[in-house]
């Protein structure tokens, strides 16, 4: 964003203050479509740039009618911002931004939350700390205010890259500010979709500031022009619909001439007698993706249990890793998944084979446990590793601990010792329990700069194995070994979060490869096709509904 901004303030075609105008202008105009009737508005400044949007909201506010009141910091802001704050000062008064001063105020329709944007380098502190955890309901009034509060880019604390708030453990719970809409400027940041950000943003618009001419960039060696910014609602998926729709098309997800055979053949490693089911989800997805051909491969003595529907599916029972190795001597097999279903020691037998075999493949559920006991060694960039939070901890230790942030210590074992002080444990246990809560403390108060985000801990991840890797959540991040990542937020499907849905999600990505897509378009299209079937269906889904809404998806995609 910064680059960008600055590339248009070079180029001379647009000022720094036009931009913060446009920006607090978009601000004020979305207030003004939810409360049509002008009220009281509280505008809160800080002492940058986000301050300065602030400060054109209040002009706008006041210019429409309504009583505003602002409370700003006597620092020395950048030149726009300044100017921005000399413009407010000419029409009413700037109160100190404490949080004595705000408490005192009379209610209001609207708080305008102007405190800190991108520039956010270190947790907040002091009165700006103390008033924003009574915003987030440490006073007891945090729903009054998640009804009221209109963030300017983002609740302030909040982290845009990481969607994790400084100074604040990374769990949910603590006072944080909620707004009821935040408006952005040209793109959603990754902290608008990641970890607590859908849940902290409310109603995400995204206003165009006019910076689109600058966004031209180069993906892929191609220069691309992304598609216009709209503002969307609710528009937490708006950037993986965006993006997606246009690499739809270009992936050419439409099946055009050709036999089943050019459409690529999958093939599902499936497990023991009496654990199917996992693998016949992955199949029919497979299928329904669109694979040429689809075959399940348990082990011959469990080929019995998959003699139901759907016909479609071939069947080949697939003893152990010779048997995978005989069956993948056919080139014509394009793609295979393993591990839903498949038991661990299956799982971790075929590992060796399939990689060595170089096919593209989705690795998901009891492969990925062979895996971070086995090691990495192996894998390759047609290699896609699907992980929940679970797994990926499992295969990147060090990665999933430094993404978790320091951890609190366990005050319950205080009242424990308290108890068993009188048996004769040491009371400095208490003592040390204290001092471990008061380090916790320090260490989120002296948390600095961006912090270690899902994006980064996937990018690393991809990096070290060297294929790409999906970090499932209703956060998805997808990134491939030479650090291109996409987010799909899937915040506004809940009902996605039940068994065998990444089962499905895997057998999706399995049959986009199968079909040719290189695997990050694969794992990225895959997550937004497995979300959007999931909308299409609605709440009470289960994961055996995922595949038959399918085709409706395609539809609706024009294919
Ligand atoms: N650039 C543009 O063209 C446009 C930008 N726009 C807007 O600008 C916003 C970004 O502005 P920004 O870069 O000035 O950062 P902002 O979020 O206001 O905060 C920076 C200030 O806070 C301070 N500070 C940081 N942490 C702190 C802490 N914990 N406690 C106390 N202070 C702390 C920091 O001080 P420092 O770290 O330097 O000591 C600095 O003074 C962006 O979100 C958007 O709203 C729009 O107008 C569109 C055009
Ligand atoms: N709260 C949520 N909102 C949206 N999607 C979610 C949510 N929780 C999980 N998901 C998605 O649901 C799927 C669950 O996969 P997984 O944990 O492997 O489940 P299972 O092993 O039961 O198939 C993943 O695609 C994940 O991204
Ligand atoms: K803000």
């Amino acid at each position: 964003m910064r680059a960008l901004e600055s590339a248009a303030m070079a180029s001379g075609a647009v000022t720094g203050l036009e931009l913060m105008e446009r920006a607090g202008a978009a601000v004020a105009g979305h207030i003004r479509l939810r409360w049509p009737k002008a009220g009281r508005a509280t505008v809160l400044c800080g002492p940058g740039n986000n301050g300065g949007d602030g400060y054109v909201v209040a002009r706008h506010l006041h210019q429409a009618g309504w009583r505003v009141r602002v409370l700003g910091m006597d620092n020395t802001p950048g030149p726009d911002a300044a100017e921005m704050k000399r413009r407010w000062a000419e029409m009413g008064e700037i109160a100190p931004l404490t949080c004595g001063v705000f408490r005192a105020g009379a209610s209001c329709d609207v708080y305008v939350d102007a405190i800190f944007g991108t520039g956010l380098t270190r947790a907040p502190q002091g009165e700006i700390a103390k008033m924003l955890a009574y915003m987030g309901g440490s006073g007891g009034d945090g729903h009054f205010f998640r009804e009221r509060v209109v963030a300017v880019d983002c609740p302030s604390g909040l982290c845009l890259d990481s969607g994790a708030f400084l100074g604040a453990p990374r769990q949910p719970g603590e006072f944080v500010p909620h707004a009821r809409m935040t408006v952005a400027f040209d793109s959603p940041k990754p902290g608008h979709l990641l970890e607590r950000g859908p849940e902290v943003c409310g109603e995400l618009v995204v206003a165009d500031i006019g910076l689109r001419q600058w966004r031209e960039r180069y993906e892929n060696g191609r220069a691309v022009r992304p598609a216009r910014t709209v503002a969307v609602w609710p528009a937490h998926d708006v950037a993986d619909e965006r993006a997606n729709r246009s690499r739809l098309s270009a992936a050419c997800l439409a099946k055009h001439a050709g036999h089943k055979f050019t459409h690529g053949h999958a093939l599902i490693v499936a497990g023991g007698f009496g654990h199917g089911g996992a693998a016949r989800l992955t199949a029919r997805a497979a299928l329904r993706t669109g694979a040429g051909l689809v075959t399940l491969g348990p082990p011959k003595s469990a080929l019995i249990e998959h003699a139901g529907p759907p016909d479609a599916l071939m069947r080949r029972g697939v003893d152990g890793a010779e048997g995978l190795a005989t069956l993948l001597a056919d080139s014509r097999i394009t793609a295979v998944a393993l591990g839903p279903g498949c038991g661990v020691d299956r799982a971790g037998a075929m590992l060796d084979p399939l990689l060595a075999s170089k096919r593209p493949c989705v690795l998901d559920a009891d492969a990925l446990t062979a895996l971070a006991a086995r090691g990495l060694e192996g894998l390759h960039e047609g290699c896609v590793l699907t992980p929940h939070e679970g797994e990926f901890a499992r295969l990147f230790p060090d990665l999933a601990e430094r993404l978790a942030g320091p951890r609190p210590p366990r005050m319950m074992i205080v009242a424990d010792y308290g108890r068993r002080g009188a048996e004769g444990t040491p009371v400095d246990n208490i003592a040390a329990q204290w001092q471990a809560l008061a380090d916790y403390h320090r260490a989120l108060a002296d948390q600095r700069g961006p912090l270690y985000s899902k994006l980064d801990a996937a990018r690393d991840a991809a990096a070290r194995c060297g294929a790409v890797v999906l970090l499932k959540g209703p956060d998805t991040v997808i990134a491939a070994p030479d650090g291109q990542a996409r987010i799909h937020s899937a915040y506004y499907v809940p009902w996605l979060a039940t068994a065998g849905s990444g089962d499905v999600l895997a057998g999706i990505i399995t049959g986009l490869l199968a079909r040719g897509l290189p695997p990050l378009d694969a794992a990225a299209t895959g997550a937004f096709l497995h979300a959007q079937a999931a909308r299409r269906f609605g709440p009470g889904l289960i994961a055996d509904d995922l595949p038959d809404q399918l085709p409706g998806v395609f539809r609706d995609l024009g294919l």
